[in-house]
């Protein structure tokens, strides 16, 4: 039951028990005045009116003894009439009290009846005799006459008064019946109250304590269960099972113990999670205090940094972040936003070693938002950053060289101009080009040349000063960028340095390399040039170096400038002049030396500009090549040679053959042999007439499919000769394994053949070896007799030379097509 109810019942009972003594106590006092009543309201009256009656007969008789004793004394008739109309009152006041006797007669007990019948009987032969004797002395009536009244009126005047007495002892008996009686409610009631007092009292008494013990032995159960919790135990449950709030509030209690165990449980779950998370993860974590302090650290921070937990715990931050700097940043950071994503930092393991790491941290708070501490969670980046100094290398490094790259380069150089035109200083752009590598590439291999590239590269960067700054363009190229040049001799002596460097050989596979360089050089004042400019003045410098002779600098210049001006101008009209067809083929016949006949034409490609005249193919066949037009012109020159050797074929005539030069770029290029069907196809020619001159440096490009294209068009029965041969590389070694026809020897060698031994010794050599390898050797540039003699002598095969024709036009060439 409900303790409200309780307290209500509880209350109820008591007001009960309360209302009972109250009723026991009302009915004793209800029985006490009726008593009371009954003495009031009965006995009283009638006592009263027995006064009466006696006070009257009293009256009447001292009134009527006055009266008497007036008469014997023969006293005044005055006194006589008081006596008179004492004894009227007294017969009045007896009538009235006699009346009231009978009035009251119905109330009388059956034993008090007879009592006051004789009261009333006497009372009224008492005033009937009473009355005689008035209306006798009224009368004036003689004495004796009253005498013997008087006598009457005397007996009954004591019968009267004796009944009267009587009537009041029985009355006055009564009386004290009835105050016994009432004494006796009183006693009763007095008993009543107090045993109806003490059954509640003791009922109240009972109920309270047992109510109390009820209510209080729960509480004292809840206050202990209370005590326990508070002191941790969770599992504490309150045994009570009262129906009230106590018992439900004992309820609660167990429900929330309950609830609070199974949140501590989820919670140390949840804790043993993260723990595991925190002990398993491969970030290294640690915890700090708000003053810093390292609080706890993982597993995976002892580990990267070397220290045991116990070692760490309650030092600085700052004994593993390897940078002050760096750290208080980061603490600032996190005090100020709450959170720092991200940030690269370098902690410092036990070892001294230094390990970047990527961190982010954020502060911890309470619930009410106070600061507990900071959590950093480390992220080891080592091997991104070396992914990064691999991407940088890559991005801003030379692979083979690991020098500079030209993006790297480009930055300097801006750079550079811009401190330049800062501080006023100049800076110097030293554009180099190994000479001849690609000759080296195309002989050696690739990988020689890479030897070689890496060689150079280490020289040059060992010969290095702090204001240089070197990187690798791409393939042959380096340049350097000087800064705070003093002058432009300064300049110029650093080329010449470096063009020293080169003075003694490379060593590549245990074997010495000589090779040379040629510089172009650019100065910068910081009032003109951007990089690209400055940069392209250099090539252009170094250009002009390369024409120079090689292993040379030269400066750029206005006239430089002019050059490559007119080298731009004649790139603009190359592509025009294929267009307007302003090429035209000469051709210059070949002779056999053994019959003395014209056996073949070598096809020479000449320019009719329109305002220049004409330009020879030296000047635009290397800028149509770096240009890429040269195969739209090979492919001109090989129809209108083929198409002009078709028609000097004549019935009756030997054969006259055709011979085209083909530059390496142009016999390099995927579709040639396509190229070279589609020509024959369209002009008929037998391709036995034609011959293709092929420079070695064009052979040398790519091996294998070079000897495939050229296996492709010997097996067309498609004439092959080696041009220029002896300027190159001059590897006979690798002749035997070209389907080549012939070999021609350069001029260079013809001219002086009869004043220099060793150009006739070269030249013998290579007549001796080209015959040795089945070939046939045609010398140029014969210009005079006794060349051509010596040549004859040496066992050469061919000539072609103004000694014998210049290139002509094919009209003029007639005479060598006839019949000897
Ligand atoms: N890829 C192509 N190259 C071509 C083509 N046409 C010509 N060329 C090459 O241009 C170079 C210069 O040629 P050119 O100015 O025509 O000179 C040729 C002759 O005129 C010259 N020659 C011939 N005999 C003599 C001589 O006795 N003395 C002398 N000083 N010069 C002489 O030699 C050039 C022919 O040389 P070569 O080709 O090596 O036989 C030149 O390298 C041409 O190859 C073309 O269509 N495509």
């Amino acid at each position: 039951m409900r303790i409200r109810t309780t307290l209500m019942a509880g209350c109820f009972i008591f007001a009960l028990l309360t209302a009972l003594v109250g009723y026991f106590g009302g009915r004793a006092i209800t029985k006490i005045s009726g008593e009371f009543d009954l003495a009031a309201d009965e006995v009283l009256p009638i006592l009263k009116t027995l006064e009466d009656l006696r006070f009257a007969g009293l009256r009447i008789v001292s009134s009527s003894a006055e009266y008497s004793l007036n008469m014997k004394q023969q006293g005044n008739a005055e006194q006589r009439g008081d006596e008179v109309v004492m004894v009227s009152a007294g017969i009045e006041t007896l009538e009235d009290a006699l009346a009231r006797l009978k009035a009251l007669s119905s109330g009388f007990h059956p034993d008090e009846r007879s009592i006051m019948a004789d009261v009333e009987r006497t009372g009224a032969m008492l005033l009937k005799t009473s009355r005689v004797q008035l209306r006798m002395v009224l009368a004036g009536a003689p004495d004796g006459e009253l005498r013997g009244v008087r006598k009457q009126f005397e007996i009954e005047e004591r019968a009267f008064l004796a009944a009267v007495s009587q009537a009041f002892a029985h009355e006055n008996e009564e009386l004290m019946e009835a105050k016994d009686e009432v004494r006796r409610a009183i006693g009763t009631a007095q008993l009543t109250i107090i045993a109806a007092s003490l059954v509640a009292f003791i009922l109240a008494i009972g109920g309270g304590t047992i109510f109390a013990a009820s209510i209080s032995r729960p509480i004292a159960l809840l206050q202990e269960g209370v005590t326990q919790v508070g002191a941790g135990d969770l599992d504490t449950r309150i045994n009570v099972t009262a129906n009230n709030e106590i018992g439900s509030l004992a309820a609660a209690f167990n429900r929330m113990t309950r609830d609070l165990q199974l949140t501590k449980d989820e919670t140390a779950v949840a804790k043993n999670f993260l723990d595991n998370v925190v002990n398993s993860m491969a970030d290294a974590l640690v915890v700090l205090s708000t003053d810093w302090k390292i609080v706890t650290v993982n597993p995976a921070l002892c580990h990267l940094l070397g220290y045991d937990a116990d070692e760490l715990a309650g030092k600085p931050f700052g004994l593993i972040v390897a940078r002050g700097a760096e750290e208080r940043e980061l603490l600032r950071d996190m005090a100020e936003r709450g959170h720092v994503p991200d940030r690269d930092l370098i902690y410092r393991a036990k070892d001294g070693n230094c390990i970047p790491v990527s961190v982010s941290g954020a502060l911890m708070r309470n619930f009410a938002g106070d600061i507990q501490g900071t959590v950093c969670i480390a992220h080891d980046i080592r091997e991104r950053k070396r992914t990064e100094e691999e991407i940088i290398q890559l991005a801003f490094y030379d692979a083979l060289t690991r020098l500079p790259n030209r993006s790297l380069f480009h930055e300097r150089l801006s750079q550079a101009l811009l401190e330049s035109r800062q501080d006023g200083g100049a800076i110097a752009i030293m554009f180099l080009d190994l000479d001849r590598f690609k000759d080296v590439n195309d002989t050696l291999g690739h990988a020689y040349g890479d030897q070689l590239l890496m060689a150079v590269a280490e020289r040059l960067r060992k010969n290095l000063k702090p204001s240089h700054f070197l990187a690798r363009l791409g393939g042959d190229e380096f340049v350097f960028l000087i800064s705070g040049l003093s002058d432009k001799r300064t300049a110029g002596t650093i080329a010449h340095t470096v063009l020293e460097l080169f003075a003694s050989p490379f060593e590549i596979d245990g074997k010495e390399m000589f090779i040379s360089t040629s510089v172009g050089i650019a100065l910068s004042h910081h009032d003109d040039y951007d990089g690209e400019t400055l940069l392209k003045h250099a090539d252009m410098a170094l250009y002009a170096a390369k024409e120079q002779g090689r292993n040379a600098f030269r400066f750029f210049s206005a006239e430089l400038n002019q050059e490559a001006h007119e080298r731009r101008r004649l790139e603009g009209n190359l592509h025009r002049a294929l267009a307007d067809e302003e090429f035209f083929l000469e051709y210059q016949p070949q002779i056999d030396l053994r019959t003395g006949r014209v056996f073949s034409f070598e096809a020479l490609l000449r320019w009719q500009h329109p305002e220049d005249g004409l330009i020879p193919p030296d000047c635009f066949i290397p800028v149509a090549e770096e240009m890429g037009v040269i195969r739209r012109l090979g492919e001109w020159v090989l129809l209108a040679a083929c198409r002009q050797c078709r028609q000097w074929q004549q019935p009756g005539l030997p054969p006259v053959r055709v011979a085209v030069n083909v530059s390496g770029h142009q016999f390099n290029q995927p579709g040639f042999i396509e190229m070279v069907d589609r020509v024959l196809h369209e002009t008929g020619l037998n391709p036995e007439l034609l011959e293709l001159e092929l420079t070695e440096s064009a052979l040398m490009a790519g091996e294998q499919e070079t000897i495939m294209t050229l296996i492709d068009l010997k097996v067309r029965g498609i004439h092959l000769a080696i041009d220029d041969f002896g300027t190159g590389y001059s590897s006979l070694s690798y002749l035997k394994h070209f389907p080549i026809d012939r070999l021609k020897i350069d001029r260079s060698f013809v001219r002086d053949i009869v004043k220099d031994l060793d150009d006739r010794a070269i030249v013998e050599a290579i007549i001796a070896m080209a015959h040795s390898l089945g070939l046939r050797v045609l010398a140029e540039g014969v210009e005079h007799e006794d060349e051509l003699e010596l040549l004859r002598e040496r066992g050469c095969d061919e000539v072609q030379g103004f000694y014998f024709a210049r290139p002509q036009l094919p009209e003029a060439l007639g005479k060598y097509l006839e019949a000897p």
